[in-house]
């Protein structure tokens, strides 16, 4: 059973065509990484998969149409109202899904996203990986089923790191559906249940990261990144 099914997808910014006909489908319950170079169209892909942004040609099919009240996303950058502290931006946040969040719910998503000692501080005092972890929490708060991470643990501490880790998993036991990307392949393999590795705006390889490695004769996903990924120069020659 899937929540996504795309085909095709298409992006150009300018004269420069960045998803060049990715094909993706999320499936129920699982935990997918989108791993690829920087600029080979990750977050363009998730954001017409969300709905941010639209693709120029293809199909995305939903599980539901109140697909939208169901989906949790955590982009790169998070706008926050920079005046509020952490805790109030949970509040005005919650208010945009009509909901009116009780201390409990609120102090559940703090101590999930390891934010408690912040509760107070303002936004924009927030350090960039309490940042991040904010963003995560706003992305939770709406109990969402499918849940979109771009980068969740890029500028984590290595303790705040395994945190998120340890949250990802959790989650998915409550039944909720991942898709993270990362540059860290290590998280990759430890999290993912199933990896799409898009280069160059192209998926170049799908599925188990044990069979892709097996598939590919290397011995890990790092080997199988560097073997699969053009370099720079190749990419102007393609
Ligand atoms: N709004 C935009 N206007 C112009 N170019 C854009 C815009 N958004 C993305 N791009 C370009 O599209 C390409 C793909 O960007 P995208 O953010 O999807 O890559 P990514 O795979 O997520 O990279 P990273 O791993 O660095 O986050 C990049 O070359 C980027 O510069």
């Amino acid at each position: 059973m899937f929540y996504i099914d795309a085909k095709n997808l298409r992006k150009h910014f300018g004269n420069r065509e960045v998803v060049k006909g990715v094909d993706l489908t999320i499936y129920q319950n699982e935990i997918l990484a989108v791993i690829g170079p920087n600029g080979a169209g990750k977050s363009t892909t998730l954001e017409m998969l969300v709905g941010l942004k639209k693709s120029e040609g293809g199909k995305i099919e939903y599980w539901n149409n109140h697909f939208k009240f169901q989906l949790g996303v955590q982009l790169q950058s998070v706008p926050f109202f920079p005046g509020l502290t952490t805790k109030e931006n949970l509040k005005i946040f919650g208010a945009f899904y009509k909901k009116n969040l009780s201390k409990e719910v609120i102090n559940d998503l703090l101590v999930k996203c390891g934010l408690m000692e912040s509760a107070q501080t303002e936004a924009s005092k927030l350090s960039g990986g309490q940042q991040k972890r904010l963003a995560i929490a706003v992305a939770l708060i709406h109990d969402p089923k499918l849940i979109f991470l771009d980068e969740p643990t890029a500028a984590l501490d290595p303790r705040a790191r395994h945190e998120i880790h340890q949250l990802i998993q959790k989650l998915h036991e409550d039944g909720k559906t991942i898709v993270f990307t990362s540059h860290d392949m290590d998280e990759v393999s430890k999290l993912a249940k199933r990896v799409i590795m898009i280069d160059d705006g192209r998926v170049i390889a799908e599925g188990r990261a044990k069979i892709l490695c097996e598939q590919y004769n290397v011995s890990n996903l790092d080997d199988l990144y560097f073997k699969l990924t053009l370099k720079e120069e190749e990419k102007w020659l393609a």
